[in-house]
């Protein structure tokens, strides 16, 4: 269906078939990421690889993301650190049930300090979980996701926009994102001081080294030989590009572009987008597409930004939804910025999409078992089997754990941890199942409800793993009524990332307790309410009492 929230043409796409033709037939048409202001201010202007517009510069990360920072080497290349973290969990897990007097634990804690934990050590080089700048760290990230999941009026109708600077919308997220990145400036200038101490060739992009992915990107930044997904010849050309944005201001007194809007609405530019909230510049915010009354749009425009020494000249073009000065300033980022690459790929990517997502999936998988006592049963024999009365679980157990497997995957399938996947933007006009879709059109993957249509799935409402056993279907992006990674160019890179932490955390949990609710619930008391955000995790944390098991 299309829908028009405020000024923006929005599709949302609710069946597997839907979902090829975007994903699949459609998927280079549709394949840039709406601005949002939240996430643009938050990813230093999209500078990441999630929310950047598709184009050289998303291309130029998304490389460096596939090909050395979640590559199958690397991700195996930071098995020790899965595995000890997972073996601390679980010592913590029996030391709380053994310590406390209700012997209560909070499972989803666990899971979320332990996703941290693993998330901080390979993307940073170590943890910062008891310290009180850690624990600050944890609660900016919970406030990050929460952030990137709230509904911004502004976005969508951009004269509403002041709201957020009643509301302290604008407030919160300029401070969260002062705060975060002063944290990881502090990170990337260890890691600099570092590099200058032990010499920066110590790390070699090629290898199976044991380096953080801070290291790996500056030593990226730094090297741009061949062999290196940023060839010298991409370098050149991104320096090229990075010569000066086009700075460029409408032709008149600067007085009366910050002031309120000159003349009255032109029919024909009132249904125009114009987005001006992600824009440093404080005259862009007033403007309107009222402000383009009386133009046709297309005027040559010269003039001098307040932010910016530089004079330059261009064309405005309100049609194009751009606001004048922010979308033209909009260069990728070079070898010059190897820091802030470093910040907002590590900070964006790893911690945004990575640590909330993983930790979900835990939580609603053990939320499911608790609920369904005889799958948990199955699965804790099978785990336990397969485990011979080790004393901890291996990477090389996984292997063979199918069932382990289907479980995660069922529960993928009813709580994907991103329900709407991340919306996507079509970039030209195109035809969806007869349906003419314009260029700019965001694009919403109701994932969620794929997952749960009755014309793919039988009775989809009940949490049964083994339609997972014996079937081909996996959620690599070729079934798309099973796509809680998304598909095409602009799927998940972090799949095989995530299901190695969530395999392993689950696996050990089953094989070492036997889990039950407090005061004797039963699972079908469980509370299974969700909450609101870009990832839909429990609204209420899982408690459980655990009883340690001894093969
Ligand atoms: C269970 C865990 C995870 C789930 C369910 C998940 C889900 C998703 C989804 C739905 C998308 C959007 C796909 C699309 O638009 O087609 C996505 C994109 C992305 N994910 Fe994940 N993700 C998970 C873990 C991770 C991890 C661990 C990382 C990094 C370490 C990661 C990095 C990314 C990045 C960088 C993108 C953006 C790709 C792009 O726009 O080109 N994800 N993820």
């Amino acid at each position: 269906m299309q829908l028009h929230f405020g000024s923006v043409p929005v599709l949302v796409v609710s069946s597997a078939v839907a979902a090829r033709e975007i994903m699949k037939t459609h998927d280079l048409a549709c394949s840039s990421r709406p601005k949002t202001s939240i996430a643009t201010r938050l990813t230093y202007n999209s500078k990441d690889v999630a929310f950047s517009p598709y184009g050289e510069y998303w291309r130029q990360v998304r490389s460096i993301c596939v090909l050395h920072l979640l590559s199958n080497k690397r991700v195996q290349s930071f098995r020790n650190v899965r595995e000890e973290e997972t073996a601390l969990m679980i010592e913590q897990i029996k030391h709380y049930s053994s310590s406390s007097s209700s012997s209560l634990v909070n499972l989803t804690d666990m899971f979320v300090t332990l996703t941290n934990n693993i998330v901080c050590r390979v993307a940073l080089g170590r943890k910062y979980g008891g310290t009180k700048g850690g624990r600050r760290f944890k609660e900016l990230l919970a406030m990050l996701g929460e952030l990137l999941g709230v509904f911004n009026v502004g976005d969508y109708i951009p004269w509403l926009a002041w709201m957020n600077r009643i509301n302290g919308l604008d407030a919160k997220v300029e401070n969260l994102f002062k705060e975060m990145d002063e944290f990881l400036e502090g990170v990337v200038e260890e890691h600099v001081d570092r590099r200058k101490r032990e010499g920066s060739d110590s790390v070699n992009l090629g290898s199976e080294s044991k380096h953080d992915f801070v290291d790996l990107l500056l030593q990226i930044q730094q090297e741009n030989t061949d062999g290196s997904p940023i060839h010298r010849d991409t370098i050149k050309a991104l320096i090229l590009r990075l010569k000066w944005p086009k700075w460029v201001l409408a032709d008149r007194p600067l007085g009366r572009l910050a002031g309120r809007p000159p003349g009255r609405p032109d029919e024909s530019l009132s249904t125009a987008v114009v987005t001006f909230v992600d824009c440093d510049c404080q005259l862009s915010r007033w403007m309107t597409p009222r402000m383009f009354a009386g133009t046709t749009g297309k005027e040559p425009i010269k003039g001098r930004c307040p932010l910016d020494p530089l004079e330059l000249t261009g064309q405005l073009d309100p049609r194009q939804g751009a606001c004048p000065w922010t979308r033209q300033r909009e260069v990728p980022p070079g070898p010059l910025q190897a820091d802030r690459l470093a910040r907002s790929l590590t900070y964006s990517d790893m911690f945004v999409a990575g640590t909330d997502t993983i930790f979900t999936t835990m939580e609603w998988t053990m939320a499911e078992l608790l609920k369904h006592p005889q799958i948990m049963k199955k699965l804790q024999n099978d785990v336990r089997k397969i485990a011979k009365g080790k004393l901890n679980i291996t990477e090389d157990d996984l292997e063979n754990m199918y069932y382990l497997k289907a479980v995660i995957k069922e529960s993928l399938r009813m709580h994907p941890p991103a329900p709407l996947l991340v919306p996507r933007e079509s970039i030209q006009d195109v035809k969806v199942m007869d349906y003419d879709i314009v260029a700019g059109t965001q694009v919403i993957v109701n994932a969620w409800a794929i997952a749960r249509d009755p014309l793919s799935w039988e009775d989809p409402e009940e949490f049964r793993p083994e339609r997972f056993l014996n079937s081909s279907i996996d959620f690599k992006g070729h079934n798309f009524e099973f796509i809680p990674f998304g598909a095409g160019r602009r799927g998940c890179p972090g799949t095989l990332f995530a299901m190695n932490v969530d395999e392993l955390a689950l696996a050990s949990v089953v094989h070492k307790f036997n889990l039950s609710l407090p005061d004797g619930a039963s699972g079908e008391d469980l509370d299974m309410t969700e909450a609101a955000g870009l990832t839909i995790h429990k609204k209420n944390p899982l408690i459980v009492i655990p009883t340690p098991y001894s093969c």
